[in-house]
């Protein structure tokens, strides 16, 4: 008699497969955050991490001027997140605001806070002189080795904007409004601002957000390919933790090999070293790589064919 076919075999092909649904959706569990980094206290942010999800969530906390951010803010995130990214237990990191919507308008950010403007760039009292201190909190989260994921709530704004489309994923409220607001405010990003927004939604659109200045909703900058998922409001939290957690399941060397590759093109020589440092990283693990280190310290001539 012949055996019984097993039904997995010709179960009909399905994306469900991947079981990305049967992941959790309870929000992630944030512990008590954390107030200071040595000696400094934050003020215009708050940095939280999960023990049982792997995360960290740094927050624009400045709701009063819809979460605009100064020197001291992007100085805090640039704390923040480079504790994240030497912290081994955090896998993902999430950029995000806290909302207080019964008394502020949501807002993920908008953009440079206008009233600490100077002639020559940003200056809040805390810079020797001023500058576009964001210009390098984005470099840091285009080399962070971790998954950023910007979670949009409300206004992303000018350099606010800026800052979910040089995270790696974008997941957004349904209230969510999307725009580059330079041209209008005299000013504008000619590094990732512009490239970036061309290599996510294309030439003649990255012109459009850029030349027209219009505001786009959550499903259309979905559709222009800048958002990778909407939800409600209230199952945004939720839906959030899913991802973040299929990615701590997934290996963190190969989600940092992917997105070194992803950001190599754009970024030319920087992409490179950072693609190279992954590799270098992963050769120094090696038994030939160590042959040169502990033939130095032996004061001997490496033979590195013996460890091939
Ligand atoms: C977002 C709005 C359209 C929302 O409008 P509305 O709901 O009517 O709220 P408002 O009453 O306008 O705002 C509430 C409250 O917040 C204050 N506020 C809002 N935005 C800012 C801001 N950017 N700076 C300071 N304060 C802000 C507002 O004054 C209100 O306060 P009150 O005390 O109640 O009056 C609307 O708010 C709006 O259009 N905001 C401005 C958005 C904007 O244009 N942002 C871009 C600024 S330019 C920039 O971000 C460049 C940043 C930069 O550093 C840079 C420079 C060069 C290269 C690269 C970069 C880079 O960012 O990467």
């Amino acid at each position: 008699m012949a055996a019984a076919r097993n039904p997995s075999r010709t179960a009909p092909p399905t994306p469900r497969r991947d079981g990305f649904h049967l992941i959790s959706n309870v929000p992630i569990d944030w512990d008590k955050p954390v107030p200071r980094l040595g000696t400094y206290a934050f003020r215009d942010i708050t940095y939280s991490k999960s023990s049982v999800d792997a995360a960290a969530r740094i927050a624009f906390d400045r709701a009063q001027v819809l979460h605009a951010f100064t020197p001291t803010t992007i100085r805090e995130i640039q704390m923040a997140l480079e504790d994240a990214t030497d912290d081994p237990y955090v896998g993902v990191v999430i950029l995000t605001s806290n909302i207080d919507a019964e008394q502020y308008t949501p807002a993920f950010c908008a953009g440079g806070d206008q009233t600490v403007r100077g002639d020559g760039g940003y200056q809040d009292g805390t810079e020797i002189a001023p500058k576009l201190r964001v210009l390098d909190l984005q470099i840091q989260m285009r080399r962070c080795p971790k998954p950023i994921v910007a979670q949009v709530r409300g206004y992303a704004i000018g350099g606010g904007h800026i800052l979910h489309m040089v995270s790696d994923l974008t997941l957004a409220s349904t209230n969510a409004v999307f725009g580059q607001t330079g041209p209008r405010m005299g000013s504008f990003d000619a590094g990732y601002g512009c490239t970036t927004a061309a290599a996510l939604m294309g030439q003649k659109r990255a012109r459009e957000l850029w030349f027209l200045c219009k505001f786009y909703s959550a499903h259309e900058a979905q559709a222009m390919g800048m958002v990778n998922a909407v939800y409600k409001d209230d199952e945004l939290d939720g839906e959030t933790a899913r991802w973040v957690r299929r990615m701590i399941s997934n290996s963190p060397t190969a989600l940092a090999g992917c997105k070194a590759a992803l950001n190599a093109a754009q970024d030319g020589a920087a992409g490179i070293s950072q693609m190279g440092g992954e590799i270098t990283r992963l050769f120094y693990l090696s038994d030939e790589s160590r042959e040169g280190r502990d033939a130095f310290l032996e004061k001997r001539a490496p033979n590195f064919r013996s460890k091939l």
